[in-house]
């Protein structure tokens, strides 16, 4: 664990604030791939959707990468952008490519550490080595390191190519979309870490009363809806199951987010079946890297790096959402 200063790696755990809140570095890279290279919404153009031309940089562990590869997965663009899965062990030298420990290797370029793909961007690159990374070997960038942006790019820029007009984000659901990411973003996909990298008693129980309301109120959302936002599956659920598939194997017991298990809640653990049981989706599950991760890697929460053998879970066990209905995923015309 550790980061790059002025292009030079230093290792060191995560600073939290002076009340011991963790804080999340912003992505520092915010440009879009689109359909024809022209500026997305931040960032710089020049970064047209081609087959081939960029690679994604992924670990099977990171919640934040995962919900870039259940994309590349439904969105049919595992033959034009290629992957590339850092280890699941995190030590001193932050992400690396070591194949002892479940990576595939660098299939681009060969490299050693994620951190030389930040440098190869920019040699004086400062701050934290985090995945998901889309890369654009052609120019030799980052085009984004945020994962929130990465799917939105991956949800249309490459439709021409592929004529997949699923569509995670459609025009009359992003409202409320937005308005689904904005809570469950900081209650959830960061809460869990909120409360498991809290290095006081007061930002620990702040982030879990937080989290487990959210999830009281997801509970009561999902006994009549059967996605998030209704009839559709859309981003707003992808970006939930990422967390909430983690949450009994490790958020439970390492991050100290034991009010109850998701498998205590009816709603919740029936969708995250559906999910699971999702075409595509279980192909982009890996416990053997969750777990491996977070127990072995967080030695400041962890010293033995002992990784708990439990818990027992079947997400292949049939699901009741059926009798709610649903439309499965919208589809562009
Ligand atoms: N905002 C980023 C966050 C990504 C992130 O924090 N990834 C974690 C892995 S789960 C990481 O690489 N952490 C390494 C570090 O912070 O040193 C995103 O959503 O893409």
């Amino acid at each position: 664990m550790g980061l790059l200063i002025e292009g030079h790696w230093r290792d060191q755990w995560y600073e939290s604030s002076k009340d011991g809140a963790f804080q999340r570095e912003q992505a520092q890279r915010r440009n879009w791939l689109t359909a024809d290279g022209k500026p997305g919404p931040s960032g710089e153009g020049g970064f047209p959707a081609q087959a081939g031309r960029y690679h994604l940089y992924v670990s099977l562990a990171c919640p934040w990468a995962h919900r870039t590869l259940i994309l590349r997965k439904l969105k049919g663009l595992e033959s034009l952008i290629d992957v590339s899965v850092v280890s699941w062990l995190m030590l001193e030298n932050g992400w690396t490519f070591d194949k002892a420990f479940g990576s595939s290797g660098d299939k681009l370029d060969h490299l050693t550490f994620m951190h030389q793909r930040y440098t190869a961007d920019a040699a004086d690159y400062t701050g934290r080595v985090t995945v998901p990374v889309l890369w654009d070997h052609l120019q030799k960038r980052i085009v984004s390191n945020e994962s929130a942006e990465i799917i939105r790019m991956f949800n249309s820029a490459f439709d021409g190519l592929t004529g997949n007009g699923l569509d995670f984000y459609p025009q009359p659901l992003r409202a409320e979309i937005d308005e689904l990411n904005a809570r469950i973003y900081p209650a959830v996909n960061n809460g869990v870490y909120r409360a498991g990298f809290a290095t006081s008693q007061t930002a620990y129980e702040e982030a879990f009363d937080q989290l487990f309301s959210e999830l009281d109120w997801l509970e009561n959302r999902l006994g009549e809806k059967r996605y998030l936002t209704g009839e559709y599956l859309t981003e707003a659920d992808i970006r939930l199951f990422t967390t909430l598939i983690r949450f009994d194997a490790v958020y439970y017991s390492h991050f100290k987010c034991n009010l109850r298990r998701i498998a205590d809640y009816p709603n919740l653990s029936n969708w995250l079946r559906e999910l699971y049981q999702w075409p595509g989706i279980s192909d982009t599950v890996d416990f053997a890297h969750i777990k491996g991760h977070y127990y072995a890697s967080h030695r400041t929460i962890n010293p033995t790096g002992i990784v708990p053998k439990g818990p027992a879970q079947d997400f292949t066990a049939a699901h009741d959402r059926g009798r709610l209905s649903g439309k499965g995923v919208w589809l562009r015309h």
